[in-house]
C-alpha cells in the first residue's frame, strides 16, 4: 500500500549528507520500497533492504553506520531492474524509484562532498505497471478506483498499457459482480472506506484526491474538458472515482503526463452477472490453483494476436445478455466456420500482427522508440490486408465488416515504410533507423560521415605530396581529433614547415595538427551530432504523425482484435465440433450431447473419450431443477459445471461443446461446485457455504441459472439435510430459476415427489464382479445407493477394510427400520445390540467425520478406529 508521507521511517539523528538525502526521499516514498539509484545500481537500505533481500533472495550487506549500528543494504543492477521489479510487485510490494536527476559533474561543482540530486520518478504498483516485460500480453493491466455514495458504487478503471478508461456504476450490493469482469490488478479506495478483498492488490489513498472539486481539475488536465458532464460523468460518485484514479496515476508517475483515452461509461448493465465464487468454481480464466494453464480460457484460446487474446479474455470474463449483441458474435463465428479457406487466410494474415494498442501507448507515454513505429506500420499493413481479403466476400457479417483503413492511415503507413529501415532499434539513441533518401538533411550529414574516409585519404595524399614525407599518415587521436603522424626521423623537418604544430611526441613517432585537419575533424564531429539530432527530429515528427492518428489507429486495433477473436472462435468450433447456440428471450434450457471442454481435452490427452450428456431444465413453460445423485467420481461435478460453462460460452459469443443448445438468456449465473475455503478471512467452510447460499437465494431470479453442489455437507447430517431441503424448496417455489443441485443426501430425492418441477437424475454406474464401473451417463431417476464402499476400493483402501466396510454397510442397510425420513438416514443409530454408551461413541466419531474431506489413508484409519470402538 502506498501512503506517501504517512510513515516516515525512523532514520534520524546524525546523518551523512547522502543518508540525509536518502531519509528525505524515503519519507516521501512511505511504505514503498525505495530503489535509490547509485551509479549502475539501485540500492536499498534499512528495513527496505531486509525485506527486498528476502523477497528477491539476494545478499544483504552493510554500508556505514547509523546510531552505532551497521546499516543493512542490498542492491540490484540497473540493467536487471525489471526482473526484480516484477518479483517484488507480484509479491505485493510497491516500489518507489529514485533516479539521479543531475549529472554527477554538476554536483561536483558545488563542492567535493555535495550529493547528486535525486528524485522519485515512479512508484511502481501492481496496477500502474507499463513496462513491456512486466505485462502479460494477453491480459489487461487495469487499475481501478472505487467510490461508494448513498448505497451506489462507482468504479473508474484505467489500463495504462493501452490508455483505455472505463467507468461503471451499480448498487453497492452488486460490487461483487461489478469488479470481476473488469479484471483489475489493483483497487484503490479513499482511506477509511471499506477496502474490498479479491484477486487484486488493495490500496488506500488520500481521501482528498476523491473530492469532486479535485476531480474536475484533473479531468480538465487529462482530457482538456472543463465540463465533466460532456464526458457523460454526471454523478458525484463517478467524479470521485475518476478523481481518485487520476490522482493516483499522477502520484505514481511523479507528474509525468500519461495519455488516457476519454472514459467509456457503463458497459456492464447488459452483462451476465457472474460473482467471484462462480468464476473460481468454473475456472474461467484461471484454475483453482491460480494457473492460466488448465483454465477454460486456456483451453479455448486460438487467438493469434495479443490484443485478440485480451479481447477473448474480456468476452469470457463478461458475457452479454443482449440477444442481438450475442447473435452478432455468433453470426461472425458462423460465417468464418463455414468457410475454412477464408479462415485460414485470415489466420495467416493475423499471425505475427503486432500489438498496436500497446505500441501506441508506449509512443504516447514517450517510452516508445523506432521499433514501435515499425509495429504501427506493420499493424496498418495487417489491417489493409485483412480489409482487402474481406472485400472479396459478397456480404460479411456486421462485426467483420467495419474494418476500414482510411487514406490517412494508408498515408501514414506508406510514410513509415519508406522512412524506416528493416531492422529497427528499441531506442532513438541507438540511431541508424532511417532509410537513405528519406530526409535530405540527414542524408547529407550521414554522407559527410561516410565520406570522411575519402576526405581524409585525399588530405593524406595531398600532405605527403606537399611535405615530401612518404610515410606520413593521417590518424585519429582521442584528444586531438584527426592529426598527422610521422616517424621520429621526420619530426624536426615537419616541425619547421609552416602550418604544422607538433602536439604529441611518442617514442617512435610524433603527431601534428593542421588547420585543415582540425576543421575536418570538427566537420565530421558536427556531422555525427547533426545526423543524430536530425534522426531524433525525424523520429519526433513521425511519432507525432502516429499519435495524432491515435483514434483511428485504436479503432483499427479494435477491428483487428475482433477479427482475430472471431476467427479464433470459429477455429475452435471447427476443431472441437462446437455447435451454434439457439438463443431465446424465455427461460429455455435444452442441451443435447453437452461436453465439458477442459475435462474433454484432459481425457483426450490420456486417450480416453468424454461421454456427452444432455440436460433439460425447461418443461415447455417453466424453468426446472434437476437433483443429481450418484457416487463420488461418477462425474457429477463435471456435469454440473459443463452446463454452466455452456451458458458462459454461448453468451460470450462462442459456439458451444454440444450437439445442440437452446438457451433462454441467463441474467445471473451461480455456481458453487467443489469445496471453497475462505480461511484467510477466518470463516469456516460451512460459514462460507451458508453466506454464499444466502446470497444465491436472495439474488437468483427466474432468469438465473443456479448450480449447487452438496449444500449443507459442511455440518452435521440433520442440519445439512434440512438446509439443503429448504434451499431447494426456495429455488423451486420462490426463485423459480433453472438449476442443478447435486447431493449425497439420497433422502432429498423424496422431495422430487412433492415439487413438480424438480426432477431427479443420476450418474449411471454398473457393478461388475463387485467392482463399480462409472458410465458417466446421466439418467433420469435417483441413484439407488452411493457405492461409497466400492469407490473406496478404487481409491486403494486395503481389501480387508473394504470387505469389513461392506459387511458393516449390509448390516446397516438390513437393519434400517422403514419409514420416516429421519429414520432413513444412514446413521449407526440403526444398529441394534450395542450398549448405549458405545453406540454414542461410535456415533460421535462418525458425526465428526467428513468423508469428502478425507484422504484414503485417513478413511482407512477412521474405519479401523470405528471397528475397534464397535468391537471393544
Ligand atoms: N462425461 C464424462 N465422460 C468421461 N469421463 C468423465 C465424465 N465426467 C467425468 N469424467 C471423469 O470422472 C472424473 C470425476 O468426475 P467428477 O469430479 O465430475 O466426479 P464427481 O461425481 O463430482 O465426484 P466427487 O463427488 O468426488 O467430486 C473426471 O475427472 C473425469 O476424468
Amino acid at each position: 500500500m502506498t501512503k506517501p508521507t504517512e510513515h516516515p521511517p525512523k532514520i534520524a539523528g546524525k546523518l551523512t549528507p547522502m543518508m540525509a538525502q536518502y531519509a528525505r526521499i524515503k519519507s516521501e516514498a512511505g511504505d514503498a520500497l525505495l530503489f535509490y539509484r547509485m551509479g549502475d545500481f539501485y540500492e536499498l537500505f534499512f528495513s527496505d533492504a531486509e525485506k527486498a533481500a528476502e523477497a528477491l533472495s539476494i545478499t544483504l550487506t552493510k554500508r556505514g553506520h547509523h546510531e552505532g549500528e551497521a546499516i543493512p543494504m542490498c542492491g540490484v543492477p540497473v540493467h536487471a531492474r525489471d526482473g526484480y521489479l516484477e518479483k517484488l510487485v507480484r509479491g505485493g510490494f510497491t516500489v518507489a524509484i529514485a533516479e539521479q536527476t543531475e549529472d554527477p559533474a554538476e554536483a561536483k561543482k558545488r563542492g567535493a562532498k555535495s550529493v547528486v540530486e535525486r528524485q522519485i520518478v515512479r512508484i511502481v504498483t501492481p496496477g500502474t505497471v507499463t513496462e513491456e516485460n512486466l505485462l502479460d500480453p494477453k491480459s489487461p493491466a487495469r487499475l481501478a478506483a472505487l467510490s461508494v455514495v448513498d448505497g451506489k458504487a462507482f468504479i473508474a478503471a484505467a489500463d495504462l498499457s493501452t490508455g483505455e478508461v472505463l467507468v461503471e456504476e451499480g448498487p453497492e450490493g452488486r460490487l461483487g459482480d461489478m469488479l470481476p469482469p473488469l479484471q483489475i490488478r489493483e483497487l484503490i479506495a479513499a482511506e477509511g472506506e471499506r477496502l474490498l478483498q479479491g484477486a487484486f492488490a488493495a490500496t488506500e489513498a488520500d481521501p482528498r484526491s476523491f473530492s469532486v472539486e479535485a476531480a474536475k481539475g484533473r479531468i480538465e488536465a487529462f482530457w482538456g474538458v472543463n465540463e465533466p458532464s460532456g464526458l457523460g460523468l454526471t454523478e458525484g460518485g463517478a467524479l470521485r472515482a475518476i478523481g481518485g484514479l487520476l490522482s493516483y496515476i499522477e502520484l505514481t508517475h511523479a507528474g509525468e503526463s500519461i495519455p488516457l483515452r476519454m472514459p467509456r461509461i457503463g458497459g456492464q448493465s447488459d452483462k451476465l452477472a457472474i460473482d467471484e465464487a462462480t468464476r473460481r468454481s468454473l475456472e474461467l480464466t484461471e484454475t483453482g490453483e491460480g494457473s492460466y494453464k488448465g483454465s477454460l480460457l486456456h483451453t479455448i484460446d486460438r487467438t493469434r494476436t495479443a490484443a485478440g487474446g485480451r479481447m477473448l479474455r474480456g468476452w469470457l470474463a463478461a458475457p452479454l445478455t443482449d440477444r442481438r449483441a450475442i447473435e452478432e458474435r455468433h453470426d461472425g463465428v458462423a460465417y468464418l466456420l463455414s468457410d475454412h479457406t477464408l479462415r485460414d487466410e485470415l489466420i495467416s494474415l493475423l499471425k505475427g500482427s503486432p500489438d498496436l494498442e500497446r505500441a501506441l501507448a508506449r509512443l504516447r507515454l514517450e517510452r516508445g522508440g523506432p521499433s514501435d513505429l515499425g509495429l504501427v506500420q506493420r499493424a496498418v499493413a495487417t489491417g489493409e490486408a485483412l480489409q482487402a481479403r474481406l472485400r472479396l466476400e459478397h456480404t460479411v457479417p456486421d462485426l467483420l465488416a467495419g474494418l476500414n483503413v482510411g487514406d490517412r492511415l494508408q498515408g501514414l503507413a506508406a510514410t513509415l515504410l519508406s522512412a524506416l529501415t528493416d531492422e529497427l532499434p528499441l531506442r532513438v539513441s541507438d540511431g541508424g533507423f532511417l532509410r537513405a533518401g528519406f530526409d535530405a538533411a540527414l542524408d547529407e550529414a550521414v554522407s559527410l560521415q561516410k565520406n570522411a574516409r575519402q576526405h581524409l585519404a585525399a588530405e593524406e595524399a595531398r600532405l605527403r605530396e606537399a611535405t615530401g614525407i612518404k610515410s606520413l599518415r593521417v590518424k585519429h587521436d582521442k584528444t586531438l581529433g584527426y592529426c598527422v603522424e610521422v616517424g621520429k626521423a621526420h619530426a624536426d623537418r615537419l616541425a619547421s614547415q609552416e602550418g604544422f604544430t607538433q602536439r604529441r611526441t611518442m617514442t617512435t613517432a610524433a603527431r601534428f595538427v593542421t588547420d585543415d585537419l582540425t576543421a575536418l575533424s570538427q566537420r565530421i564531429a558536427d556531422a555525427e551530432g547533426e545526423a543524430a539530432a536530425r534522426e531524433a527530429a525525424v523520429f519526433r515528427e513521425l511519432k507525432e504523425a502516429v499519435t495524432d492518428a491515435a483514434e483511428e489507429l485504436l479503432d483499427l486495433a479494435g477491428h483487428i482484435a475482433r477479427t482475430d477473436t472471431l476467427t479464433s472462435l470459429a477455429e475452435l468450433a471447427a476443431e472441437e465440433d462446437f455447435a451454434r447456440p439457439a438463443l431465446t428471450d424465455g427461460t429455455e434450457f435444452a442441451v443435447e450431447g453437452g461436453r465439458h471442454p477442459v475435462v474433454e481435452a484432459a481425457l483426450r490427452r490420456e486417450g480416453k473419450a468424454f461421454v456427452p450428456n444432455g440436460c433439460s431444465l425447461f418443461d415447455g413453460e417453466d424453468a426446472e431443477l434437476q437433483l443429481v445423485t450418484g457416487p463420488n467420481m461418477a462425474g457429477k461435478s463435471t456435469y454440473l459445471r459443463q452446463n454452466a460453462i455452456l451458458v458462459v460460452l454461448a453468451q460470450a459469443g462462442s459456439f458451444v461443446p454440444a450437439s445442440s443448445f437452446r438457451l433462454g438468456i441467463v441474467d445471473r449465473l451461480f455456481s458453487r461446485v467443489g469445496a471453497s475455503d475462505d480461511l484467510a478471512r477466518g470463516r469456516s467452510t460451512f460459514m462460507v457455504e451458508m453466506v454464499e447460499t444466502a446470497a444465491i437465494l436472495h439474488q437468483a431470479t427466474c432468469r438465473s441459472l443456479v448450480i449447487l453442489d452438496e449444500v449443507g455437507r459442511g455440518t452435521a447430517t440433520f442440519d445439512g439435510l434440512s438446509i439443503a431441503w429448504a434451499a431447494l424448496e426456495h429455488l423451486h417455489t420462490e426463485s423459480r430459476c433453472r438449476g442443478l443441485f447435486a447431493t449425497h443426501y439420497h433422502e432429498l430425492t423424496r422431495l422430487a415427489e412433492e415439487l413438480p418441477r424438480l426432477h431427479p437424475v443420476a450418474m449411471a454406474v454398473r457393478e461388475w464382479r463387485g467392482k463399480v464401473v462409472f458410465l458417466h451417463e446421466v439418467k433420469p431417476g435417483a441413484a439407488d445407493r452411493s457405492y461409497g464402499v466400492a469407490v473406496a476400493r478404487l481409491a486403494g483402501l486395503p481389501e480387508s477394510v473394504v470387505k469389513r466396510a461392506g459387511q458393516l454397510l449390509k448390516l446397516l442397510e438390513d437393519q434400517s427400520p422403514a419409514g420416516g425420513l429421519v429414520a432413513d438416514l444412514p446413521l449407526f443409530g440403526a444398529v441394534p445390540h450395542q450398549p448405549e454408551s458405545e453406540r454414542d461413541e461410535v456415533r460421535a466419531m462418525l458425526d465428526g467425520l467428513d468423508p469428502d474431506d478425507m484422504s484414503p489413508r485417513e478413511a482407512h484409519e477412521a474405519l479401523c478406529r470405528l471397528k475397534d470402538l464397535s468391537q471393544s
